[in-house]
């Protein structure tokens, strides 16, 4: 089990693709997330019940963004949805584990935003962060979700520094440069770790 984590548009969903286009099952802790949290799905119920109805769009899906405004500005509330979707997202990931080991897989990656956050070293065997500088995490999360530079912070700063997530990593992906550039880090480590061949 490869643990790929980082931190928010980092750039762990371009290196899952990489892994993929190899053939490398990839574990999506968020796809997960977002699952669950669906009209639904497990976790919609107790987070209306907890965050009131005022979080639901015209359609009566969670509003993502709503309820992002009011879980990156207060840690308790996000504490508190944590302690809602995290259980089930763990439940999902280890069932996908299994099915994935009764297939035969060999390698099978776990992309997972919090690895570290909520201490889930142990569920893995290496782990690769996705290492890119604030500045470019700042600019490519405003680029890709329209944020403004304060909505941005509020979710860098809702995680762990990735200055800190790089020193107890196995790996580390410099995600600053290209694409290119990064695919060729991805290789080189994974011919290391015996997982491609030279
Ligand atoms: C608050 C929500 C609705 C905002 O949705 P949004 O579409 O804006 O973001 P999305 O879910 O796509 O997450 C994007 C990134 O935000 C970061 N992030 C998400 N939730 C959290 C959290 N609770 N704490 C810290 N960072 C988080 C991760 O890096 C993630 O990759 C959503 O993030 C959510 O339900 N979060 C709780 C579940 C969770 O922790 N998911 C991430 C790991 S499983
Ligand atoms: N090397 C790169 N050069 C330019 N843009 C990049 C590079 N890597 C990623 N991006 C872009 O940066 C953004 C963030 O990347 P990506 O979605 O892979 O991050 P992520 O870590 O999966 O994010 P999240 O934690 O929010 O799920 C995306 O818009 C992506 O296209």
């Amino acid at each position: 089990m490869i643990g790929l984590t980082g931190g928010i548009a980092s750039g762990k969903s371009t290196v899952a693709a990489m892994f993929r286009d190899l053939h490398i099952p990839v574990i999506d802790a968020d796809e997960i997330a977002h699952r669950v949290t669906a009209i639904n799905g497990e976790a919609y119920k107790p987070i209306i019940e907890t965050f009131g109805r005022d979080i639901l769009d015209a359609n009566g899906a969670i509003d993502r963004r709503k309820l992002g405004a009011i879980v990156f500005d207060d840690e308790q509330k996000r504490k508190q949805l944590n302690a809602i979707v995290h259980p089930l997202v763990r439940k999902h990931m280890l069932q996908q584990k299994e099915q994935y080991a009764k297939q035969g897989k060999k390698v099978v990656v776990l992309d997972i935003p919090l690895l570290f956050e909520s201490k889930l070293e142990h569920l893995v065997d290496r782990i690769l962060v996705v290492y890119v500088d604030e500045q470019t995490q700042l600019h490519r999360l405003c680029e890709r979700n329209g944020f403004s530079a304060e909505e941005a912070w509020a979710r860098i700063k809702a995680q762990m520094p990735l200055e800190e997530k790089r020193k107890k990593a196995d790996a580390v992906i410099d995600n600053n440069g290209t694409i290119e550039e990064t695919k060729r880090q991805l290789h080189t480590c994974l011919m290391r770790w015996g997982v491609l061949e030279k």
